[in-house]
This record gives C-alpha cells, structure tokens and sequence, in this order.
C-alpha cells in the first residue's frame, strides 16, 4: 500500500531510508535543517558529502519546511542525530497529529537525562506512536541496494507491523520486536564497544583481540541492558550482537574509523573532524557510564573508553589495564 512518509534529516542514513522508501512506492519527503544541504540535495540530487554515489530519484522531494514535511504523512522518520532528536522532535510537534507514527533510526543515549532516543520524542511528541528501527545498516551499502536486515520495534505489535510494512523490500528485510528499551540500547552501546575496536586496529593488535572486545563487549550491553529491562534474547539479535559485528568491522563504521584514529595518537575532538559525519559513541559514552551506575553493572570497557575519551588516558594504558583486572569466571 501506497503511503505518504518523510524523513526527518538528510545526513547518509537518512538519504539511504529515503531511497529504500522510495523503492517501495511510497510518496517520499526528505527533510533537512541545513538550507545549504537542501540546496545541493535538490541540485545533485546526491548527498556527495554523506553519501557519495548513491542518486535519489526525482520523485523525491526535498524540502527546509518542516510543518509541511510533518503535516499529513502516514509515517515520520527520524534520522538525525541523537543530540538533535529533542530540538527536532520539538520542533516537529505542532505539525504531529494524535497517534502518527514517528519511528527513530537514531542511536543514542541523551547524556543529561539518560533517555533513549523515542523516550525523548514521547517527553517532547506524548501523543505520537514512537516506533524504533535497527540493526546492522550501513548507509553505504543500504544506498547500493545490499541485503540488509534490521528490526522495527514498538510497543504494540501492530504498529511495529505498521513499521515493517512499510520498509519492508527484497533487499531491505525487517523483522519485528516489542523489546523497545533493549533495541535502542543494543544500538547504542555497540558505538562504544566500536570504538575500542578501531583502538585495536590503531595500536595494530591483532583480530584475537578484536574478537576479545566485542564478545566481552556484548556480555556488557546485554548485562546494562538486561537491568534496564530489555530481553537477553534481543542482545543476541540484528540490534545487539548484529549490529556489533557490523560497526566493529566495517570500514564504513564512523564509530570504528574514530577510534582507529585515535588509537594512532588522535584526540576525541581530531577524530570527529577526521570522519567529519556524526561519531555517536563519543556522544553516548558519558551517558552509558552513568547507565550503569545507575543500574550497579560493571562496563568495564565503557570505563576504559570514557577514560581514553574524556580523561587523557592513552589508548596502550587502557588495554593494559583492561586485561590486568582481577581474574574471575568467564558469566560471573
Ligand atoms: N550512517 C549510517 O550508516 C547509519 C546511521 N545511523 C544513525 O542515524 C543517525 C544519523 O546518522 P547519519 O545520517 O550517519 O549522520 P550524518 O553525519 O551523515 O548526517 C548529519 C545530518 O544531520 C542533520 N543536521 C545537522 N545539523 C542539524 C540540526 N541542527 N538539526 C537537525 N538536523 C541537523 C543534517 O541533515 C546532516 O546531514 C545517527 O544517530 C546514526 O547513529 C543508524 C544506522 C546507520
Ligand atoms: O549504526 C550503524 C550501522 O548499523 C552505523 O555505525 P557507524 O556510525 O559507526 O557508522
């Protein structure tokens, strides 16, 4: 069927979403905050900073004008980044009517507050459905037409269907979840584990230690994420151990080039401006920190991180003490 859906942010992914929309049928708006953005968009009809290569077809419209981008559309998407969900949702809320379904592709963890990113758009939108999609999705090969699979997930069944519906192709295959909380922090978290594993390739370890980090790093997501009330089994899914395997090894991953990056002698802040697109973990580390102080878990990783992120720890000095605690059974 047929539906009117816009994409809220033209960064790579929300470009890659418009396109698969696109392929669907649907009639497709695609929404960004940068005038300047708009106008390359509409006159390359390409993203050639975030992402080169991939057209998005005519019948796209491309717009700056948010009321009408919200106003009368079956489905919204939001796929800005995680600090700006809040000002868009914001923003967006005169134009959002009782029950639309607004359905976040952000992966974060607001810092201050420590809600995830459809917690936000449910404090700032309460009267919108707020659905969830993720999993391993590069922009880079989800714009090449790839096979890809990720999860829609929402509170209802039916509006998580809604969601797989409407994605759903040949090449883009969605599966659908209830397991909200437990979805958004695999998304999240993983940025992080992903940046020590680019440290790994920085320092040139080897892939012993690669695999090291991201099956103790899962053990971590799905311990934080357990005690925040998500399922075992969703960590072990396309949203948990999925989407870490992509983001640890793809020379896509923003989060893995970054903390290769900083494994060779960078600081947080040069990185970021190395990648030049949005490097989630940097933003989420803080906040899964407190997560899990909040929870009593230990991270011991996410300490490590946040420690060579924000504290002037060298990249070598955290390795070493990661693997100099205490020794202890491998689940507990
Ligand atoms: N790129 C990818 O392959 C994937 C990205 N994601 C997630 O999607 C989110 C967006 O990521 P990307 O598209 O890669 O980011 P990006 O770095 O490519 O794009 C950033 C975009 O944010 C928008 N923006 C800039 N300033 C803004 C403002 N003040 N208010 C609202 N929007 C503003 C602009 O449209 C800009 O192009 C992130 O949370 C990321 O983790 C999720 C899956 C895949
Ligand atoms: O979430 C992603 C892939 O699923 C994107 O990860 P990066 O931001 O590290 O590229």
């Amino acid at each position: 069927m047929k539906r009117k859906v816009s994409v809220i942010g033209a960064g790579g992914w929300g470009c890659a979403l418009a396109c698969v929309l696109c392929d669907n049928g649907h009639d497709v708006a695609l929404w960004s905050a940068l005038q300047e953005e708009v106008r390359l968009l509409d006159e390359n009809r390409e993203n050639k900073a975030k992402l080169p290569g991939v057209r998005l077809a005519d019948s796209i419209l491309i717009t700056d004008d948010l009321p009408s981008a919200c106003k009368d559309r079956d489905l919204l998407v939001f796929a800005v980044p995680s600090v700006f969900i809040r000002s868009t949702a914001k923003s967006a809320s005169p134009w959002v009517r009782e029950g639309q379904v607004i359905v976040s592709v952000a992966k974060g963890i607001e810092e201050n507050t420590l809600n995830t990113m459809t917690d936000i758009i449910k404090e700032e939108i309460p009267w919108a459905d707020v659905a969830v999609l993720s999993g391993p999705s590069h922009a880079e090969e989800v714009g090449r037409r790839m096979p890809t699979t990720v999860v829609a997930g929402a509170r209802s069944d039916a509006t998580a269907r809604f969601v797989q519906d409407i994605f759903m192709n040949d090449v883009f295959r969605v599966y659908a979840s209830q397991d909200m909380i437990g979805i958004e922090l695999g998304g999240a978290l993983k940025n992080i584990i992903a940046l020590a594993a680019g440290v790994v390739d920085g320092l040139g370890l080897g892939d012993n230690t690669k695999a090291a980090l991201m099956t103790r790093g899962i053990a971590e997501i799905t311990r934080l994420g357990q005690a925040a009330g998500g399922c075992q089994e969703t960590f072990a899914g396309l949203s948990g151990i999925g989407d870490l395997i992509v983001t640890c090894t793809s020379r896509h991953s923003r989060n893995h080039n970054a903390g290769e990056l900083i494994g060779k002698g960078y600081t947080a802040q040069q990185a970021m401006d190395e990648v030049k697109m949005v490097v989630e973990g940097v933003y989420s580390a803080r906040a899964a920190k407190k997560l899990a102080k909040k929870y009593g878990v230990t991270m011991p990783i996410v300490d490590e991180v946040n420690a060579v992120l924000f504290e002037g720890k060298s990249a070598p000095d955290a390795m070493n003490d990661l693997l100099r605690r205490e020794r202890k059974g491998e689940f507990g």
